[in-house]
């Protein structure tokens, strides 16, 4: 009976029916043409689909899990939502999955969720539309154990109007994708294709790869790694923040995959910590020595990650 199984398990369930919801919001503001762009700071914008996607997805959380702790990157509104954004119902695939017995007892209280409701703004504004993801992470007691990644986008100019719904659980497992190794012999790092700097040059230089692929979103690029296109993202900046890589943290982990700061620290999702990831994001695929590569980055480059 999908009411009695464990609280993480649940909650999960009914984040990914949330970030699907969020996608359609995504895709119909797009398709209305009216972004209302607004501008952040330096390169950090925000449009109607941030925000309304992240109130979809707060809204459902919360009538479902009330006083949850949510933590979403567009900040705390207090705006009417739509009903029919409200989704309530649970993902039938993940509801029927085995939990694994070490979250039987995890309660609300040990739970905060990061939100990104649109991970790839500058992509999406660019209309780089398979770049977007909705990403929603579950931290408990500070470590990231479970996450959606949903791509609105996906497959999308063949056709696919629904989008694609990715979802892990540590020790439980992976769903919604097919999981690839990248090819052996040869070093494809993924990165930022718009937030780049020297100190980001510097760190793909120092690990020499046969090639760099470089596309937008934290969300995409943990993707790339999971359906073998590379083999560790690389981002030597302090401008993700932990809504970016909560979700697709746990998601990678629970993959085999393993995602620290430059200098090998794992990163806390607690609710009370700073939400900048300021040691930047080093993450690689099952298979690949994490340290041994991350060994290669020059202390130049770390010590600017403090
Ligand atoms: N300097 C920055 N300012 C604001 N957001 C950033 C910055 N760098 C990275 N991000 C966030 O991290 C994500 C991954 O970075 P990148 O796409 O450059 O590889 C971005 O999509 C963006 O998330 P968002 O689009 O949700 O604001
Ligand atoms: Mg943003
Ligand atoms: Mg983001
Ligand atoms: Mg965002």
């Amino acid at each position: 009976m999908a009411q009695n199984a464990p609280m993480v398990l649940r909650l999960l369930a009914s984040s990914v029916t949330a970030a699907n919801r969020a996608g359609k919001i995504i895709r119909d503001i797009m398709s209305r043409g009216d972004l209302g762009i607004v501008d952040k700071g330096i390169n950090d914008l925000q449009t109607e689909a941030d925000r309304s996607a992240q109130r979809c997805i707060v809204a459902s959380l919360t009538q479902q899990y009330p006083n949850l702790t949510i933590i979403g990157e567009e900040g705390a509104t207090n705006c009417e939502v739509p009903s029919d954004w409200i989704v309530t119902d649970y993902d039938q695939t993940v509801i029927s999955e085995q939990c694994p017995t070490e979250y039987s007892h995890i309660t609300k209280d040990d739970v905060v969720v990061w939100v990104d409701p649109l991970d790839g703004t500058s992509e999406y504004t660019q209309g780089l539309l398979e770049h977007v993801t909705v990403l929603v992470g579950l931290s408990v007691k500070g470590r990231p154990i479970a996450g959606v990644i949903h791509q609105p986008y996906y497959d999308y100019k063949s056709g696919n109007s629904l989008g694609r719904t990715i979802w892990g659980l540590v020790g439980m497992g992976v769903g919604g994708f097919n999981p690839q190794n990248p090819p052996s012999g040869k070093l494809i790092v993924t990165t930022t294709r718009s937030h780049s700097d020297n100190t980001v040059q510097k760190a793909l230089d120092s690990l020499n790869p046969d090639e760099i692929i470089r596309v937008g979103g934290a969300g995409h690029k943990v993707l790339m790694l999971i359906e073998g296109k590379a083999h560790a993202y690389v981002f030597a900046s302090k401008g993700c923040k932990k809504w970016d890589t909560c979700a697709p943290e746990a998601v990678l982990v629970a993959s085999g995959g393993k995602l620290t700061d430059m200098h090998g620290l794992p990163y806390e999702y607690g609710k009370n910590v700073q939400h900048p990831n300021v040691g930047g994001v080093f993450a690689t695929v099952r298979g690949i020595d994490h340290e041994e590569l991350l060994s290669k980055i020059p202390q130049e480059v770390t010590d600017k990650l403090k």
